[in-house]
């Protein structure tokens, strides 16, 4: 269980060029905890026990107990995986209307190429697996089909716990829960989900960097109409000061999460979550909550909605130009040398 200050060298932590300070652990009978949910703000909960009944799986119980389902797993050459949206590629046709459809579809590069795999057939690829090989992550909803005993499982995980927190925050329904088995040193790249996030740690270490939704003018996004959406333009391990000079003023937070740590990540913080030492594998189970009610509008309004109000002014715009292409002339139109 980690519980050192996030400096310390043992999982070999890769250094930044900014500031970065440590997200609050605390016990998850502290009442700071609902203090800090409450204001969408980052914590590490300890003692939560949220999936216990999980501690068992590491990746031969996992190999024996999943089932013979098809699982969704990510292959990548190089070590990040950042999401890529295939339905975008068709919404896209259908935002931005029929003359598009005849231009010439640009080929975006997936960094990663979803298919899918028996969890026997992943497991040996994950004990197989050596530097320069390239990395492979699974990425599977819970469901029904996930074999007996991990169903047993899940259905003695603290669900009073988590619903009491999902209704004293007013949080929208669980959509699904994502299971996470991945390589030492796998990346998902800075994003942003529309969904409120208890991120349990099940096996191995993750260090995840978080910012608030105030540095979207750092971090600049993909428009939403990109495959991309909601995934940084910038790569942290390779920073692009003259493309993106915005993030010489990027601040974070960070925690090293392990076995029974949950992170509350909230929903439009940016989040950047690395694979690290000594273990050969992480595996980590997520709990995804859709956004609350709006209840009265509170002024000044706080980043995370002036977030959603860019998004709906980018769909608008794409919608009405029917051509994504012109979104970022009328824009640059509207405000240069009117509002400085
Ligand atoms: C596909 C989800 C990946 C996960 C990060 C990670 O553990 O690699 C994340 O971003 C989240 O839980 O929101
Ligand atoms: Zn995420």
């Amino acid at each position: 269980m980690y519980t050192g200050k996030v400096e310390s060298d043992e999982h070999d932590l890769r250094k930044y060029d900014f500031p970065l300070v440590d997200i609050p652990r605390l016990n998850c009978m502290d009442p700071q905890v609902d203090e800090l949910i409450k204001s969408k703000k980052p914590v590490v909960l300890t003692g939560s026990n949220l999936v216990g009944a999980a501690s068992k799986w590491d990746l031969d119980y996992l190999e024996k107990n999943m089932g013979n389902g098809d699982f969704t797993m990510f292959v990548s050459k190089g070590n990040q995986f950042k999401f890529f949206d295939e339905k975008k590629l068709v919404e896209m046709d259908s935002v931005s209307g029929a003359h598009i459809k005849n231009r010439p579809r640009k080929e975006y590069i997936r960094p990663a190429k979803r298919c899918t795999i028996k969890i026997q057939d992943f497991a040996k690829r994950i004990r197989e697996w050596k530097d320069g090989d390239e990395r492979i992550y699974l990425q599977q909803a819970l469901n029904s089909t996930s074999g007996a005993s991990v169903v047993q499982d899940f259905i003695r995980f603290r669900w009073d716990w988590v619903t009491a927190k999902q209704k004293l925050h007013n949080w929208g329904k669980l959509t699904y829960n994502l299971l996470l088995v991945g390589l030492q040193g796998n990346v998902t790249p800075c994003h942003y989900d529309e969904q409120e996030n208890l991120f349990a740690q099940i096996h191995g270490h993750k260090r995840c960097i978080l910012f608030p939704p105030e540095q979207f003018g750092c971090l600049y996004p993909h428009p939403v109409w990109h495959p991309h959406d909601r995934q940084s333009q910038v790569d942290l391990d390779n920073p692009d000061y003259e493309r993106f000079p915005k993030m010489r003023d990027l601040h974070g937070f960070q925690a090293v999460i392990g076995p029974g740590d949950v992170l509350y990540i909230p929903i439009y913080w940016w989040h950047h979550i690395e694979s690290v030492i000594p273990e050969k594998y992480t595996v980590s189970l997520n709990f995804w909550y859709k956004a609350g009610p709006v209840g009265e509008v509170e002024y000044p309004i706080k980043g995370y909605q002036k977030v959603a109000i860019m998004r709906n002014v980018e769909k608008m715009l794409a919608e009405a130009m029917q051509d994504p292409e012109e979104v970022g002339e009328l824009l640059r139109t509207m405000v240069e040398g009117r509002f400085s």
